[in-house]
């Protein structure tokens, strides 16, 4: 998959940008504050419907505009042409494809793209909530019934929590939500942890390229609930206390997954480095996972990658990816030496970009 033509209005410091990004390898120059990163944003936009930067969504906005668009044209490896477009006018989001308008889902569905950017160590370093993200994304584009049963799982929760917040005490209004959360709740298991039965194949490949010194890695998956009862016995038996807390407390809203490795055991053993690098070997195994079951490989964003990664694991990555024959967008001050030689590169200048000839 990749993007042909990409067009940006208003956001951030990109005021009406037009780039025709090359197949390959392509990289972003230019000066700190110049627009790069905002670049890369829309097009991880179009694909999550969120930014891969923290904050908040206003902040995309470029100041002093009423409305923002991000418009792509993107080419899959079978020929196939999709027109996709995110906008927001006041406080309001709108997905378009091929023209129509279309719910955020779809255009995420149809538009798979993969980043690695100086926030992706909180992959491993941060809180469970960019780890369920980061696996559901996955499950998104591998089992196409998955959103389904989120969306069911999602509106139980929700039911049940207001029954927690008004105090309800008769247990009968529960149980219809709390059987569908525990059928709900177990599918959604099921699937995560197929999907990250298949992930570590791949990510052992890539910390064996990655991180050797670490020895074998394990992927531990924690459903969010006690293993001993179902989620529906836990629920019931948890009604009291939620209540206290006005939310539910248990479930596969509050599932992690970790990484360990054989001589780093502990998440707390690693370096910022091998945070990094870890990263990129679970991403990397995502976007080949996702191009085993979708013949393709998604589009791969890497923001700054000179100042994430020493010399040795920007060149291992880039050939990686170089052999994947992946859509590659990358970011920085400078063009990394390893890419002198194939790369399309392109000049970012006070939200500005123009074709370096
Ligand atoms: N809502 C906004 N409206 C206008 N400008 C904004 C807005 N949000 C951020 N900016 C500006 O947009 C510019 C682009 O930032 P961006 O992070 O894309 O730059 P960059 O080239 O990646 O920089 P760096 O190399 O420092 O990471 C910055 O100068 C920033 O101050």
């Amino acid at each position: 998959m990749r993007v042909e033509k990409l067009s940006i209005q208003a956001l951030r410091c990109l005021d009406d940008v037009t780039v025709e990004p090359a197949p390959g390898m392509n990289v972003f120059i230019g000066a700190n504050g110049a627009g790069k990163t905002s670049l890369l944003e829309a097009v991880f936009l179009l694909s999550h419907g969120r930014s891969f930067r923290a904050g908040a969504r206003d902040a995309l906005l470029q100041r002093g505009a009423s409305a923002l668009t991000i418009y792509a044209e993107l080419v899959r490896d079978d020929g196939q042409r999709r027109r996709v477009g995110l906008g927001r006018e006041g406080q309001r989001w709108q997905a378009r494809l091929d023209g129509q308008s279309a719910p955020i889902s779809q255009l995420v569905s149809e538009c798979a793209v993969v980043s690695f950017d100086p926030g992706s160590h909180a992959l491993i370093a941060a809180g469970a909530e960019e780890r369920r993200r980061f696996l559901d994304w996955g499950v998104f584009h591998v089992e196409h019934d998955f959103l389904d049963l989120w969306r069911r799982y999602q509106r139980a929760l929700k039911q049940r929590n207001s029954l927690l917040r008004a105090g309800e005490t008769a247990g009968s209004l529960y149980l219809p939500w709390e059987r569908e959360l525990d059928d709900t709740a177990q599918a959604i298991t099921v699937w995560r942890k197929h999907y990250l039965d298949q992930l570590l194949v791949l990510v052992t490949k890539y910390v064996a390229q990655l991180v050797p010194e670490l020895g074998s890695v394990a992927l531990r998956y924690r459903q969010g609930w006690g293993d001993e009862w179902s989620l529906g016995e836990t629920l019931a038996a948890q009604r009291y206390r939620d209540m206290g807390r006005g939310h539910t407390t248990q479930g596969p809203h509050r599932a992690d997954w970790t990484v360990s490795y054989e001589y780093a055991p502990l998440r707390e053993h690693l370096s910022r480095g091998q945070e990094k690098l870890t990263a990129v070997a679970c991403l990397l195994a995502q976007a080949e996972l996702f191009a085993q079951h979708a013949g393709e490989w998604p589009i791969v964003c890497i923001d700054d990658l000179a100042s994430e990664l020493d010399q040795i694991h920007q060149a291992g990555l880039v050939g990686q990816l170089r052999d994947a024959h992946a859509q590659i967008l990358i970011s920085g001050t400078d063009c990394p030496p390893s890419l002198r030689s194939d790369a399309l590169l392109f000049h970012v200048e006070q939200g500005r970009v123009s074709p370096l000839l």
